[in-house]
């Protein structure tokens, strides 16, 4: 190659890096199909187009040279791959796009959001809804020693702090995994609600475990007692407890158990709430697992056809996080209930016949007087106190002066970037305090700020 020869190309390289620096996916797009070479080409410093695009957040750039195939695990001179550098600069959509395949998410349109676990959001045990009408099933795993039961008192879990369950967990607590032998006496009472969970799913079933059962299925139930149990079981640990709570004591659970709580808690809450038809007053009998009443009175129209009160409520909830129009600012409020200085994002019920944008527009106006437009949803949490969804939104207000809802709110205020951004991380110059991270405004918040997920 002649002198000339490799200055032109170096000349092609650097436009070509430049076009994806600024973001131009047209330019990118067309000397690409010119020279697919220049997908992996890098300039100064080791950086390829897929790494320019990452710093500046460029995302629909990002996601057209992964679709071309460009090599996403090149690294710069200083060692760093794209998604290092999108995480870096807060390009949380497109470090976790970098961070895929990139295949499976391409059939979907671009929204700039991926799902996002939030805490009671894991789904550790496989439902396995097929099997709540197998009773035959369901009364041989409630035999079976492998079987595991989380006991409530009054929707409270029992739990254990106990030194032998705290290995490799973070979390103060565990779920007290209690064996067949532990609860016969409660599973022999004809008024409790014993809830079928789920079943361990393959990965995480013990092989020893697996090997004693017939299916190799280690399944999980919940039951909820009124009085007091402690006398009657059999429960060896003497580091158990009832956690009373549910806030914000329920929070203190790794992941995994937080998913678990919200099932089991959310179906019983509903048990104990529910004790008659709601249609007729009429008594019911618990079926499919734990996950149906039926009336037991003759004619019953809850027996016509499907009823929706036979089955577990979930009340749908807007959170939002209220950009304000300069971008700079979010709205958040206080209820007179939050500890001293403690702000978080406003919510509301879904009412019957509105969709979650409207939700969110009249909760913000009946809170705090400010007129929201553009409505986009992020993410959602389980939250079972006693089961709502909460649906995580952001949207952008387009008017500003607050009048706030003193039967609800306290106060509510236009906070800036940096204010938030110091609650956040603690900082000793923040002016307020957040709710912890796992509860969905925490994330809405971050969302926003935009900042990496391991601060
Ligand atoms: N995970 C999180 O980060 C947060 C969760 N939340 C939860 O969101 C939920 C709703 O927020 P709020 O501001 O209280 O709602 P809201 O603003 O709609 O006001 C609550 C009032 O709405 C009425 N209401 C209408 N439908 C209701 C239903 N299905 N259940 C109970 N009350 C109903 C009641 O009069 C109640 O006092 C609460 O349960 C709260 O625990 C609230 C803030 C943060
Ligand atoms: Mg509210
Ligand atoms: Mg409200
Ligand atoms: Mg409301
Ligand atoms: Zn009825």
């Amino acid at each position: 190659m002649t002198s000339v020869q490799m200055s032109a190309t170096d000349e092609m390289v650097e436009g070509f890096l430049d076009h994806a620096s600024r973001g131009d996916l047209v330019r990118v797009s067309d000397m690409i199909c010119y020279s697919s070479k220049l997908l992996n080409e890098s300039g100064k410093q080791g950086w390829t187009a897929l790494m320019l695009a990452a710093r500046n957040g460029h995302f629909d750039l990002v996601k057209a040279l992964l679709s071309k195939g460009c090599n996403k695990d090149l690294k710069n001179k200083s060692g760093q791959t794209a998604h290092d550098i999108a995480k870096f600069w807060g390009h949380k959509h497109i470090a976790d796009l970098l961070v895929g395949d990139g295949k499976i998410r391409d059939i979907l349109p671009s929204t700039g959001v991926t799902e996002h676990e939030n805490y009671f959001s894991r789904e550790y045990l496989s439902r396995m809804s097929d099997k709540r009408t197998d009773s035959g099933w369901l009364s041989a795993k409630q035999s079976s020693p492998e079987t595991v039961f989380l006991l409530f008192h009054n929707l409270d879990p029992l739990v254990t702090s106990g030194p032998e369950h705290m290995n490799n967990s973070q979390a103060k607590l565990k779920l007290c995994r209690l064996k067949r032998d532990s609860v016969g006496v409660l599973l022999k009472k004809s008024d409790i609600v014993v809830v079928f969970l789920g079943v361990e799913k393959q990965e995480c079933s013990s092989l020893s475990s697996v090997s004693k059962e017939e299916d190799g299925l280690i399944a999980w139930f919940a039951l909820n007692v009124e009085e007091n149990p402690s006398e009657i079981l059999k429960i060896e640990d003497s580091h158990s407890f009832f956690l009373q709570g549910p806030m914000p004591t329920l929070l203190m659970l790794n992941e995994d158990e937080g998913g678990i709580i919200a099932q089991a808690r959310s179906v019983l809450a509903w048990h104990s709430r529910y004790s008659f038809c709601p249609t007729c007053g009429g008594k019911t009998k618990v079926a499919e697992g734990g996950y149906k009443r039926t009336c037991l009175t003759e004619g019953c129209k809850s027996l016509l056809g499907i009823h929706s009160t036979c089955y577990p409520r979930v009340d749908p909830v807007v959170i939002m996080l209220v950009i304000h129009p300069d971008g700079n600012q979010c709205l958040l409020g206080r209820k007179k209930t939050f500890p001293p200085g403690m702000f978080s994002c406003l919510a509301g019920f879904i009412e019957p016949g509105e969709t979650i944008e409207n939700a969110v527009r009249r909760e913000v106006m009946e809170e705090s007087g400010v007129t929201v437009g553009p409505v986009r949803y992020v993410s959602c949490q389980p939250w079972p106190m006693p089961s709502s969804l909460m649906i995580g939104c952001i949207s952008v207000a387009v008017s500003t002066d607050i009048k706030v809802d003193k039967d609800e709110i306290e106060e509510a205020r236009w906070f800036t970037r940096q204010q938030v951004i110091d609650a956040i991380v603690k900082s000793s110059k923040a002016v307020l305090t957040m709710p912890p991270r796992q509860a969905i405004a925490h994330y809405l918040v971050k969302h926003w700020t935009c900042l990496n997920s391991n601060l």
